[in-house]
């Protein structure tokens, strides 16, 4: 076996195993604390220019298949387990784990101590890295000094959403997808309603979108710093109070935004298919799929429209938000799964209630 390491920007080397590609790769670290669905999380478009590390120890029992992708083309940058299943058993498995990533150019790294390497994200955030080969001719200090001195780029949405509108067309409810970066499991999730959707690049006007006169809008999720994403924050500020929209995720931190809310970015994020999410006008608790590094300042709603309703029992922050004068309403976590927990999955019926109740308002007035 080939030897890797893993360097962080504050010196840490992690000496392990190589698998996957053999080039060497810079991204940002974050930890994930799923168990399984380590498919879709490589193919989730939100972790784009990222190095991903599992907190559950084995990964790969169950292959790679043809139906879990969540997108075309994986944007992670790295991928750390503790330990890989180079043999992987399932009736779905179409390869490993291992040569699925060789195939996509992404390196991997086995065999680390990836709860050292989780704590030192939580103790400092954001951690740049590298992963490379190992040799004589490593110069740490010099690699050190570079990740210190490489911004941490993330405006990627332009990366991932799609260059032009396609349609994936239904008899239903006719919804106008803005693509920040979608998965999958957005789109299946609205066709399943026999949605007529029509996806569109981040960066359509609010006018191009009116004119295909849309029952609904939805925001997609989406890589990087919502902040960074002004022709969306735009957009969709045009589109406030004109059709009822749902947002997910970064499609949910745009419409605050755009709402007069602000962002930051959380201390080290939340990823994994655990995270419990209290809805406060319910009192009830879903137990969710997240990923998302960035969060909306609860303090900074008290001068929009907008009303807190959802939080994130684990450390309080901001999980969803509905506009008190308009039909629309946004989470931050994940309703369609894919991979993780369904109990949101109700999200999308109300999203079509909300359609079908404006529809019928407009019909009385007209
Ligand atoms: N999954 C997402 O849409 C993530 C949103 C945003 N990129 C964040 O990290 O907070």
């Amino acid at each position: 076996m080939m030897k890797r390491l893993l360097i962080l920007e504050d010196g840490t080397v992690f000496t392990g195993e190589a698998f996957g590609s053999n080039n060497a790769s810079q991204g940002e670290v974050v930890f994930t604390t799923g168990m399984t669905g380590y498919q879709e999380t490589i193919s989730d478009p939100s972790f784009y220019g990222q190095i991903i590390t599992l907190t559950y120890p084995l990964i790969g029992n169950y292959g790679i298949n043809r139906d879990d992708f969540e997108s075309i083309t994986p944007a992670i940058r790295g991928f750390v387990v503790r330990e890989l299943e180079e043999n992987p058993s399932n009736f779905r498995k179409d390869s490993s784990l291992g040569d699925y990533l060789a195939s996509k150019n992404i390196p991997g790294i086995q065999g680390i101590d990836t709860r050292k390497l989780t704590r030192i994200i939580r103790a400092k955030g954001a951690v740049r890295a590298l992963l490379t080969e190992a040799g004589a001719d490593v110069n740490v200090d010099e690699i050190v000094a570079q990740l210190q001195a490489t911004p941490l780029i993330t405006h990627h949405v332009k990366e991932v959403s799609p260059k032009a509108a396609y349609p994936s067309p239904g008899r239903g409810k006719r919804v106008v997808l803005i693509d920040f970066g979608m998965k999958h499991g957005i789109l299946r999730e609205l066709n399943k309603r026999d949605c007529d959707v029509l996806v569109v690049p981040y960066n359509t006007p609010a006018s191009e979108i009116l004119a295909w006169h849309p029952d609904g809008i939805m925001l997609s999720n989406g890589p990087g710093n919502p902040e960074d994403v002004t022709e969306g924050i735009e957009t969709v500020r045009e589109l406030i109070g004109k059709v009822p929209m749902f947002g997910i995720c970064l499609g949910h931190q745009i419409f605050a935004l755009a709402s007069g809310a602000k962002s930051f970015k959380l201390p080290f994020g939340h990823r994994g298919g655990n995270h419990p999410v209290k809805d406060l006008r319910t009192g009830r608790t879903d137990l969710t799929s997240q990923n998302h590094g960035y969060a909306i300042d609860i303090e900074s709603l008290k001068d929009t429209d907008l009303e807190l309703t959802h939080v994130a029992l684990n450390d309080g922050t901001c999980e969803g938000v509905r506009h008190t004068k308009y039909p629309i309403f946004t989470v931050q976590y994940h309703p369609e799964a894919s991979p993780g927990p369904e109990d949101s999955n109700h999200l999308f019926d109300e999203f079509i209630d909300m359609m079908e109740k404006e529809a019928a308002k407009e019909k009385q007035h007209a």
